[in-house]
């Protein structure tokens, strides 16, 4: 990339970068060796001519769009497949498959779910059926739990599965509209396997939700089975690649086998075996909510890069009137929008690096029948679930308002990316919802705090904070760490009291629930911004790098805290021993924090280290060309391939022309 005609703008920006963006790059990637990898890959799959697209893809129809996605998913496939096995090599799907498909790859479900669910709930026979044909795409699957009429309350589910002890079968029926599944990703008409998630009836009797893996079209044909009715569902906001799509079956039958029995089983006569914890069946949507928190910190590195690099070209209005019109960059309430942006991403990933590892130590617990901090990794990420994605939602929406009237260009890429963002928001768990299962879990934490019980590490500011809730405010990271925690807690025991005064009033503990669920849902959030605080903070201060890299590291995990102490001052003033002067001093530092990330403000978007080919944007792009990728951009339309457009003769000039009448 050093040779590439730039900007001069962005030339000067890289030259007064205080670190060593390739040690950033390095940092990010986890060494040296996996950056050099990456590129390579990356290098591999974008020099492959048929990846490209020779026009936009926003000009095609839904159905061309839809069969060039797919053409784009298979040859990819091939050349991923090709790579792994000549160097051993696992790369980042998702880091490529934006810059493959701009959008989403009709296989998403397949990788991201449908494999993940035959080996989180198959069992080691039915893994070893059902997962070398998934792994190597002989058979193409999604993962189809929603229905028309239920989402989040999963129990609620109606698509049933009735077994038949005379056949070993089970019998697949969706006798309601509601109960059609309706959403899942490459069903429309992609795939020809899926895991189904219905409820289990066994002589008339419900078992609740299991996963069943079901074969709903011909591997030759692709016609649907008979028995199954199957579609797409349409148009969305965003995802117009993922294929989206609706299943329904009639009297469908599939062997007792395909029921996914590692946690709970079904006998050949009907027996049914219960397994350890019932909620293990929901496993691959923890596993899901912990990559979604991955997954924010690289949708916000797309929009930071973007909007960062087109900020130092643009010029606009001026600070001094004698002075020439500045780069945007240079107003500060343009640095207030941009760099929270880039140090949510870093923030995002240090967390989403220490939830995996949480997840990771659950699961080898599981395996050996432990299941105690199973309830915490629910909670944690359920909160963390949602806030990240809600805050990546507004932070690429931000980058987008922040780029002006070019940020509304597609070709700009951030409408794109602001789309499957802000999906993450509802997909694998609406946001409220999730929050007020980690409601859930910090109720009970507070009940055993006030029992003097020892609480699990991710609450155990809870019991401090009731041992000496009067803690001095200090204006230091640690101290901003410490009133997120107050804050948390003053929350979650407001709410705790508020259900507790319902109750006193005389209402049953789930209405109580529902009337103070508002403060259960802030009390959650605030929960999880303390996590988010702690944690990043500490991952900063551990982190190994040169003395000038850590200072920017710092400045911006400072940014992050210091950010979100100014956006909740009002839940300080109340939770915590901050005072109007402590603010005052706060806002301060935020305004050294914007100035002293400024300088580096390229260099740190560089560090994300995002080809053009991934960014897709012309206003993002690393050599800043931003007018002149504009207007080649704006030459590709259709309507510009031709000096009259056949509507003039067909409606303009009569209109004109019964004008003269
Ligand atoms: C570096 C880059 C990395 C990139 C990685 C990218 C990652 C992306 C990967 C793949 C992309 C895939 C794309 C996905 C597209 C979208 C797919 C989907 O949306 S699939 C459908 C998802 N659906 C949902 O998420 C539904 C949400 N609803 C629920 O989960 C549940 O209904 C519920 C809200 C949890 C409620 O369930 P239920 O009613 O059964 O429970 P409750 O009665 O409320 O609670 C009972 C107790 O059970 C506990 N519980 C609930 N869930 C769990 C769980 N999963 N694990 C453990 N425990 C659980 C709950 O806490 C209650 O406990 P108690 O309070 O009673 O003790
Ligand atoms: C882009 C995209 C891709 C998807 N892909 C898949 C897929 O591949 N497979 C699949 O199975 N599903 C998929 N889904 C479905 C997705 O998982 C659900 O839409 C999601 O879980 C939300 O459920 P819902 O639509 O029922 O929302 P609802 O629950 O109906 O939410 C509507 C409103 O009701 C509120 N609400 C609901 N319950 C409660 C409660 N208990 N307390 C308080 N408020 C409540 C919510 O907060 C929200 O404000 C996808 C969705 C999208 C948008």
């Amino acid at each position: 990339m050093a040779n590439v005609k730039c900007n001069p703008d962005l030339v000067r920006e890289r030259a007064k970068c205080s670190f060593d963006v390739n040690e950033l790059i390095h940092l990010i990637d986890g060494g040296e060796n996996a950056t050099k990898e990456k590129r390579h890959f990356e290098e591999t799959i974008f020099s492959v001519k048929e990846l490209q697209d020779a026009v936009p893809e926003e000009y095609l129809s839904h159905k061309d769009r839809y069969e060039n996605a797919v053409r784009k998913a298979t040859i990819l496939r091939d050349v991923c497949r090709e790579y792994m096995k000549k160097y051993n090599y696992k790369p980042n799907r998702f880091r490529v498959g934006h810059g493959v498909f701009k959008d989403v790859s009709p296989f998403l479900l397949h990788d991201g779910m449908f494999v993940a669910t035959i080996i989180g709930q198959g069992t080691p026979e039915q893994q070893a059926e059902w997962l070398p044909k998934a792994e190597n795409m002989q058979i193409i699957g999604t993962y189809a739990q929603t229905e028309l009429g239920h989402g989040s309350f999963i129990r609620g589910l109606e698509t049933r599965a009735t077994y038949d002890p005379k056949t070993e079968e089970f019998i697949l029926n969706n006798a309601t509209l509601s109960s059609f599944k309706w959403w899942p990703g490459g069903l429309g008409s992609t795939v020809n396997h899926c895991i189904v998630v219905a409820q289990l009836f066994i002589n008339g009797k419900s078992y609740g939700i299991q996963p069943f893996i079901v074969q709903i079209r011909d591997l030759n044909t692709h016609k649907p089975l008979p028995g199954v009715k199957v579609g797409e569902i349409g148009p969305k906001m965003g995802f117009q690649t993922a294929n989206n799509g609706f299943l329904g079956f009639e009297n469908f039958r599939i062997p007792r086998m395909n029921m996914l029995m590692k946690n709970a089983q079904v006998l050949k006569d009907g027996t049914f075996v219960k397994g350890m914890n019932e909620k293990l069946t929901y496993g691959t949507m923890v596993m899901v909510r912990v990559g979604i928190v991955g997954d924010c910190s690289l949708n916000t590195s797309l929009a930071a890069t973007i909007a960062v690099r087109y900020s130092a070209v643009r010029h606009q209005s001026k600070i001094k009137a004698k002075e020439p019109e500045v780069q945007i960059l240079d107003y500060v309430t343009q640095q207030h929008k941009l760099f929270i942006a880039i140090a949510s991403s870093h923030v995002f990933r240090n967390v989403y690096s220490w939830l995996s590892k949480s997840y990771l130590n659950v699961m080898k617990d599981l395996a050996q029948g432990k299941q105690d901090h199973l309830p915490e990794l629910h909670a944690t990420a359920c909160c963390l679930k949602a806030v990240c994605s809600r805050d990546a939602g507004s932070v690429v929406e931000e980058c987008r308002l922040a780029c002006g009237g070019h940020g509304y260009m597609t070709s700009s890429n951030l409408p794109l990316v602001y789309g499957f963002t802000i999906a993450t928001v509802t997909y694998e768990g609406e946001q409220t919802v999730l929050l007020l299962q980690t409601a859930r879990y910090l109720v009970k934490a507070w009940l055993a705090a006030l029992q003097g019980k020892v609480l699990a590490p991710s609450v155990s500011y809870l019991s401090d904070w009731l041992k000496n809730d009067n803690v001095r405010w200090q204006n230091t990271p640690e101290g901003i760490v410490k009133g997120f925690q107050h804050v948390a807690a003053g929350k979650v025991k407001a709410a705790y009291d508020t259900i507790q005064k319902y109750i006193k009033l005389g209402k049953d503990y789930e209405d109580a629930w529902n009337l103070a669920s508002v403060q259960l849902m802030k009390a959650s959030e605030a929960h999880s911004r303390s996590i988010l605080c702690e944690v990043s903070w500490g991952e900063v201060i551990r982190t190994s790098a040169s003395p000038n890299l850590l200072q920017v590291l710092k400045q911006l995990a400072q940014l992050y805290l210091v950010y979100w102490t100014l956006e909740t001052s009002g839940d300080f003033l109340v939770y915590s021993n901050i005072s109007k002067d402590d603010i005052a001093i706060l806002r301060e530092k935020y305004e050294e924090l914007l100035a002293a990330i400024r300088p580096n403000a390229v260099g740190l978007v560089d560090a994300f280290d995002l080809r053009d080919e991934i960014l897709h944007s012309t206003l993002g792009s690393y050599d800043g060309r931003v007018y002149e990728r504009l207007m080649e951009e704006a030459l590709k339309s259709p309507l510009n391939q031709e000096s009259v457009n056949a509507s003039f003769h067909k409606y303009l000039k009569p209109l004109m022309e019964k004008a003269k009448l």
